[in-house]
């Protein structure tokens, strides 16, 4: 496993949001973390990526222990990340944006910065170098001077997923990528997260509700439900689990749409 997680709890004041949850991602895979409102799984992501700092429990990524370890040495380690609302710095360029997101790669320092040293300066050409061909691969390298705020809704997505894969991640996170996309798009986004895994060999993680979607892109399924993770399984076996629609029952009919 790429990333396993071992009888992880996290709990806020009294409160328990994940309770002794067991969960891996295997390297290469293309897996989806799902469950009804609240269940728990932007906690989980924040939980592995250094956000929150659970009770109990392991985390190990790529052999290494992560738990505990703060945000930006768990994007150095190589899990990088999106959010379910769309977060970019508004008074900078599309480029800028996916510039800023490697720093945590940085070597040089502020005093190389400074002395403008040719370290800095070579590594400088590589982050405009690495983020312009990441906006190639998600394809809106067209719009890289634009204000990233002034792109449509669809495009900041990929602006943020431009950003996580400066980083050059292992393992991307993605939360609710699908959210606010259009039909087309959706599709879109399908090809997109199927050619990173091929593409540039990263193995992705997804939180999302639009099940046809989940469905047609997941080879591997999680379900959380209060908490506790009630089953996994291939795309077909979750859709057939009991469990899981009883989990589903009482939400919204979008989320009961398991087919
Ligand atoms: N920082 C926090 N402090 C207190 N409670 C929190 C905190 N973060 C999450 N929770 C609680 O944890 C529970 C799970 O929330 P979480 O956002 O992880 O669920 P989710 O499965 O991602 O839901 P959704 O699908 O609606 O995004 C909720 O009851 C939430 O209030």
């Amino acid at each position: 496993m790429l990333l396993q997680l071992e009888r992880i709890t996290l709990s806020f004041a009294g409160n328990t949001v994940l309770d002794a949850v067991d969960f891996g991602v295997a390297e290469g895979s293309i897996a989806t973390l799902i469950g009804p409102n609240g269940a728990g799984k932007t906690s989980l992501f924040n939980t592995i990526t250094g956000f929150y700092r659970p009770q109990q429990g392991s985390i190990h990524f790529d052999g290494a222990p992560i738990v505990k370890q703060k945000p930006h040495r768990v994007t150095r380690m190589g899990i990088a990340r999106t959010f379910q609302n769309v977060r970019l710095f508004r008074e900078m360029s599309v480029l800028e944006n996916v510039m800023a997101g490697m720093h945590c790669r940085t070597r040089s320092g502020a005093i190389g910065a400074i002395l403008r040293l040719p370290s800095q300066r070579a590594e400088e050409r590589e982050i405009l170098e690495t983020s312009e061909e990441c906006l190639r691969f998600v394809g809106i390298h067209d719009e890289r001077e634009r204000l990233a705020t002034n792109l449509a809704y669809g495009h900041q997505r990929r602006v943020e997923i431009a950003r996580a894969l400066a980083t050059r991640p292992k393992l991307l996170l993605l939360d609710e990528p699908a959210a606010g996309l259009n039909a087309s798009e959706k599709i879109a986004l399908i090809e997109l997260i199927r050619r990173i895994r091929d593409e540039r060999g990263v193995s992705v993680l997804l939180i999302e509700h639009d099940m046809s979607l989940v469905m047609k892109v997941s080879e591997r399924i999680s379900v959380l439900d209060h908490g506790s993770m009630i089953t996994e399984g291939s795309p077909h076996d979750i859709q057939n689990d009991p469990r899981v629609i009883e989990a589903y029952l009482g939400q919204d009919d979008e989320e009961l749409a398991l087919s």
